[in-house]
């Protein structure tokens, strides 16, 4: 989608749990883009203002701002001086401050799930708590970019890191109508080790991690793919000993008689015109997509089965840079501004 609603003056921004690993990434993203400014960023509540190069060294010099401890009272301190808010913060955080910030006028990128599904009934089985904003849930936009196809209002839901792997690969093959009706995709997929966050936990230590698979069958972003594709996955994540990055294997049935020129043609149609999207003649990798705002995509064909392998940061593509993607898009900006060639625009 092209920009909605363009305006000239700099976008004045916060962002919300920016000290964990999605939120120091937007930090990044936009400090870099022209048309944005950084002008708070907040961990939680608990924690002692600090340097945010004091929290990831590598930008000393260069991201020097304090991360402050957030209370909602910060929201009286920032109305009519913020624009936008983005939330990096865990599900149920994000579904408590988004309506408070909304109600000052701030429009609001949830990189969260807390407004990812349209069914309310779905997060107490998927996200073990029961919404308490599903008004809020009608609200939001869910912003899969590549895909999206209305404005984007005051509530924007950031996809699922898996999520945008998995719906990337397989959105042109079902929006061609080249799937048999009753296929059941199976997707399976590897996250480096940021995907669960910053915090300490014993799985995800160092001499902990190997590459295992969990969350079978009740993994919340299968209902989010369903919901995407319009139809049942089997949806299985895995645990892989790198830093970043997903890299996801999804297996489909084709329509009988579907040719390999209509599956060519879906993919090519279907991203032509999308620049963080690559179609590769070779099976990608993540190393090639780490610290890059990217998802690269791949297919292989053999009769009626298609293997498509797709890769992207899980921290960029699969969060703040598909995050800073929908803003850029929000504020009538360039929309790869902040994520490719320096924030100029290509147009
Ligand atoms: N990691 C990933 O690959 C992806 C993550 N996401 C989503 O982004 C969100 C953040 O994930 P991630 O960056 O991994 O998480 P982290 O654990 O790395 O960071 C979470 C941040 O939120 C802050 N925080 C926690 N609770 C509160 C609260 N009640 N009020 C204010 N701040 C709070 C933390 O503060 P403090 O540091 O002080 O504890 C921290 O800065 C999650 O909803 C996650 O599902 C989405 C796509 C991919
Ligand atoms: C490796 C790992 O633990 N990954 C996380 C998913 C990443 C994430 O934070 O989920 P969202 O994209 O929904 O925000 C998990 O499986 O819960």
């Amino acid at each position: 989608m092209s920009s909605q609603s363009a305006t000239s003056s700099v976008i004045r921004s916060a962002v919300l749990g920016a000290a964990g690993y999605s939120g120091a990434e937007l930090c990044v993203l936009l400090a870099r883009n022209p048309h944005f400014a950084l002008c708070h960023a907040y961990a939680s509540a608990g924690r002692q203002p600090e340097s945010f190069s004091s929290l990831y060294p590598r930008h000393k010099g260069q991201l020097d701002l304090l991360v402050q401890p957030w209370t909602d009272a910060e929201i009286e301190n920032i109305r009519g001086k913020v624009d936008v808010a983005f939330l990096a913060l865990p599900h149920e955080a994000s579904e408590e401050v988004a309506p408070k910030l909304m109600a000052a006028g701030i429009v609001v990128v949830d990189l969260s799930g807390a407004f990812r599904l349209k069914d309310p009934d779905l997060y107490p089985k998927y996200y073990g708590y029961a919404h308490q904003h599903p008004e809020l849930i009608n609200e939001a936009v869910y912003s899969l970019m590549e895909w999206l196809d209305q404005p984007l209002p005051q509530l924007i839901s950031v996809p699922g890191c898996y999520v945008t792997a998995a719906s990337l690969a397989l959105l042109p093959l079902v929006k061609a109508g080249l799937l048999t009706d009753d296929n059941i995709p199976v997707i399976s997929a590897t996250s480096g080790v940021s995907g669960a966050g910053r915090k300490a936990a014993l799985s995800t230590s160092f001499c902990e991690v190997g590459l295992n698979a969990y969350g079978f069958f009740k993994h919340r972003h299968r209902p989010e793919i369903e919901q995407n594709l319009g139809r049942k996955v089997v949806f299985t994540p895995h645990l892989g000993n790198f830093k970043r990055g997903i890299l996801a294997t999804s297996v489909v049935t084709l329509k009988a008689g579907v040719t390999v020129e209509q599956v060519k043609a879906a993919f090519e149609q279907a991203y032509h015109g999308k620049p963080l999207v690559r179609l590769l003649t070779t099976s990608p990798n993540v190393a090639d997509v780490a610290g890059t705002p990217y998802c690269d995509i791949f297919w292989q064909i053999d009769g009626e089965q298609v293997v498509v392998v797709s890769a992207l940061d899980n921290l960029l593509k699969g969060a703040a840079a598909q995050a800073m993607q929908a803003a850029n898009v929000k504020f009538g900006k360039p929309e790869t501004a902040g994520l490719l060639g320096g924030g100029v625009c290509h147009e």
